[in-house]
């Protein structure tokens, strides 16, 4: 029976901290030898009873045990559900006298209690109900191989219920990177506390729906490090009906900066943008001297060649700004503003290449939010695609910090970092938004924001979690993800944000 969880839109509710590798070994330093029961113990009921909740009885589970803890556990599991009565088999073919500690204690008992261990999938006999991959965890030291990487590839694709253990086998925990073979879950129930990794790159793709289990652990009385996966609770603050006594003037006046000869749609996308997701007003300054002096799709954007001298509230610049003489010297003029300022595409290209316009950013009164994509934020680096999406949490702190900026290093799973060292994960969105002026609408809707008044780091954050939840949107309704415009996608986030704001 395939595993297809579909519920209707819900937007992720409750942000919650993401570990990385050292803080989730020094939470295990401290409490596994206080912990009674053991943590392996409870992490093993704690996997029964998720094969339980969607695996009907008489269903066989097949665990797969790797030579670790994450094994460990995964032998609990079996021995669980044996003694309430359930189908389980083991599959795990390691030297055994190498398996230390409570590991090897969970494989002794699972054997004691009549539990059977086969050598690979082809001694079994019926197909599984369930897989559980109990191979590797945070403790994968290496790229699998033989012959766990068999296994991993005949789990991955078995339509049964495929819960992952901690982190699907043959994931990176911190970076969302797999390093060779790696298991495709339906579900992961990860331990102690939420991991980046399974909420970027990589991540969702093989971790399916993400699960935590504290395991009893008061997380909080320890460090729980800098980065947090985002829900629109963090938002809650700011999501607040507006006031009748207001005017245009009290939403602000976001100044675009782009559009050169043919590539005035960016720039035009952008500002439908900021409009529509409650700027009180926005003026395009294009670069093409030919651009229409008002939309015909849009009429009240206002439209033209010259930088407003008064009365801008804030700036975003490089939505087809293009790479001339004139788009530098608009850089050189803007960034020193003490505006709040969103830098976007050719504007983020224009600046790796130029160290005058780096300092002029470094040095402003406001940081900046830089919006790249994994190419723009390699350029920015000097370095290529494949170092940044190698861990993109550090490639974003170092621009972050490098740029003394708020970044958005889109992508799946967009990470924001701050200039101070906090970190984010948006969990929203979908592949539908791999398009065309999804960029575009990204910057339009951050200016909105600054522009009400969001706070520069808050807005960096509900920029890419709005956008996201309403191409999210979107796909619960049937519109997408193949095939979504970005056009539409501002509706939605409009939609979506008149529903929040009533709802605060
Ligand atoms: N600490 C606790 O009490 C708790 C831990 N918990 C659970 O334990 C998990 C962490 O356990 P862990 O540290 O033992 O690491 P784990 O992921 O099992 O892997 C290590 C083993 O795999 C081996 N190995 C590595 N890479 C390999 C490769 N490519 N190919 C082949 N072998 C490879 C490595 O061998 P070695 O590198 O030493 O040769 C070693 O034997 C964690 O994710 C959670 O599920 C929970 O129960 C909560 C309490
Ligand atoms: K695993």
């Amino acid at each position: 029976m395939p595993f297809a969880p579909f519920s209707p839109f819900i937007a992720p509710l409750s942000s919650r901290p993401l570990l990385r590798l050292k803080e989730i070994r020094a939470i295990e330093a401290v409490e596994v030898p206080l912990a009674d029961p053991p943590l392996m113990e409870r992490a093993g009921a704690a996997i029964a009873r998720s094969v339980i909740a969607h695996v009907p009885p008489g269903g066989l589970v097949c665990i797969l045990c790797g030579p670790g803890n994450n094994g460990g556990d995964g032998f609990v599991a079996a021995r669980r559900l044996l003694a309430l009565g359930r189908r389980a088999v083991v599959i795990g073919c390691f030297d055994a006298t190498r398996m230390e500690g409570e590991a090897a204690a969970a494989r002794a008992a699972f054997l004691s209690a009549g539990g059977t261990v086969l050598p690979g999938p082809e001694a079994l006999d019926e197909r599984p109900a369930a897989i559980v991959d109990a191979l590797f965890g945070i403790g994968l030291a290496r790229p699998i191989g033989e012959p766990y990487a068999s296994w991993i590839e005949w789990g991955s694709r078995q339509t049964a219920f495929k819960l992952a253990v901690d982190v699907p086998s043959g994931l990176d925990a911190d970076t969302g990177r797999c390093t060779g073979p790696c298991f495709e879950a339906n579900a992961t129930l990860t331990f102690l506390a939420d991991k980046p990794g399974l909420h970027t790159l990589d991540g969702p793709d093989r971790a399916g729906v993400v699960m935590v289990d504290a395991l009893g652990v008061d997380a909080s009385r320890h460090d729980l490090g800098r980065g947090r996966l985002l829900g629109l609770d963090a938002f809650a603050g700011h999501l607040r009906p507006r006031r009748k006594n207001t005017h245009k003037g009290s939403f602000g006046h976001v100044l675009v900066v782009g559009g050169a000869p043919r590539m005035s749609g960016a720039a035009f996308l952008a500002g439908h943008a900021a409009l529509a997701t409650g700027a009180g007003k926005v003026t395009l300054c294009a670069l093409d001297p030919n651009i229409l002096s008002f939309s015909p799709v849009h009429p009240e954007l206002m439209v033209g060649n010259a930088i407003p001298e008064r009365g801008v509230d804030v700036l975003v610049v490089g939505p087809g700004l293009g790479a001339s003489a004139e788009a530098r010297a608009q850089l050189a003029r803007l960034l020193p503003s003490s505006l709040p300022l969103v830098l976007d595409a050719d504007g983020l290209n224009r600046l790796a290449v130029d160290a005058e316009l780096q300092e002029s950013l470094r040095s402003r009164s406001i940081p900046a939010i830089l919006t790249p994509h994994p190419m723009e934020a390699a350029r920015l680096l000097g370095t290529e695609v494949a170092a940044v999406q190698r861990d993109r949490i550090a490639a974003a702190q170092e621009l972050a910090q490098r740029y003394r900026a708020h970044v958005v290093l889109k992508g799946c799973g967009s990470v924001v970092a701050d200039p101070d060292g906090a970190w984010a994960i948006n969990p929203t969105g979908n592949p539908g938004m791999a398009s065309a002026g999804m960029g575009d609408v990204l910057s339009g809707l951050l200016g909105a924001l600054l522009a009400q008044g969001w706070p520069v780091p808050l807005a960096a954050r509900f920029g890419p979690f709005l956008h996201g939840a309403a191409a999210d949107r979107l796909v619960a309704e049937g519109i997408g993800p193949i095939g979504i415009t970005a056009s539409e996608t501002v509706s939605a986030a409009r939609r979506l944000l008149n529903e929040w704001s009533v709802r605060a």
